[in-house]
């Protein structure tokens, strides 16, 4: 379903602020897969999320979205395959624009140019059964502006949006970072509960290691542009929060000494 192939970014190249940020990215992921994603700071999961979007384009290596490369398409022509999450509540819907605008735009994407806000009372029935999923009353407030909802129902919102179009890929870039333990944790329900529904291959970064541990069906770990840990579901299970911790140390530790050896 998703192939990253040797993918390379390097920021800057050859000069002060350089900054390799992926170092031959090999990633597979099947049908329905739900992958968790940590890392240290700078680790370059942004920047892979980035790639599969298109908002960054490899330096080297090639990547497929079921079966049908799209390396050099345009992120915006990719838009209409990839759902996508960021961290920051406010990036993932307009302010100023009502829910229901928010969601005809979302609903659009991809398919026509132009805003594309117009809300036919179709389109509004439909809308308001997406809302009740979410089961936080926003069906009530289809004509609200989505500033006025407080940062966790934007979040599921935004989650919503990105989702009800049936993506082939879903996106999520720490997108419970900014909430709340309890509006994170709902969010985190909406987001299982969506992907599960829809069958969704995800991609799920976080710094939560008990949430990466908890959510989805397989781990990875990224450090200094490179997959370093890949653990299927039982394992995953069966780990804790500090057999990742050790584990992380021992391939640093290994990784380091390697360079070591071979300077
Ligand atoms: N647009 C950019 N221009 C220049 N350098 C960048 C850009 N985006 C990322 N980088 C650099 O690439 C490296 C990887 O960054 P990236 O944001 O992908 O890491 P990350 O794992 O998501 O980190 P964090 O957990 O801190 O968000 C870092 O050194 C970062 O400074």
């Amino acid at each position: 379903m998703l192939h990253v192939d040797g993918v390379h970014k390097t920021f800057f190249p050859n000069t002060v602020n350089e900054r390799r940020a992926l170092r031959g990215i090999d990633l597979y992921l099947d049908h329905g897969e739900f992958v968790t994603v940590i890392g240290s700071n700078g680790a370059g999961k942004s920047t892979m999320l980035n790639a599969i979007a298109g908002k960054v384009a490899p330096d080297e290596g090639r990547i497929w979205i079921d079966d049908a490369e799209v390396t050099k398409q345009r992120d915006h022509v990719r838009a209409k395959v990839v759902g996508r999450v960021f961290q920051n509540p406010m990036a993932g819907t307009s302010p100023d624009l009502t829910i229901e605008q928010n969601m005809a735009l979302a609903y659009k994407r991809g398919h026509t140019r132009g805003l594309g806000r117009g809300v036919t009372k179709d389109k509004k029935e439909f809308f308001a059964e997406e809302l009740t999923k979410l089961e936080l009353g926003l069906e009530d407030r289809l004509t609200a502006k989505a500033g006025l909802l407080s940062g966790g129902q934007r979040q599921a919102l935004s989650l919503l949006m990105a989702t009800f179009s049936h993506p082939k890929i879903l996106l999520l870039d720490e997108h419970t970072a900014a909430l709340d333990p309890q509006r994170a944790d709902l969010v985190t329900r909406l987001t299982e509960k969506v992907v599960a529904e829809q069958n969704l291959t995800t991609l799920m970064v976080t710094h939560n290691m008990a949430q990466a541990l908890q959510v989805g069906t397989r781990l990875i770990m990224m450090h200094e542009g490179e997959v370093i840990l890949d653990i299927g579901h039982e394992e995953k299970q069966a780990m804790s929060v500090d057999d990742l911790l050790a584990e992380f140390s021992r391939i640093k530790g290994a990784q380091l000494d390697d360079r070591t050896l071979l300077q």
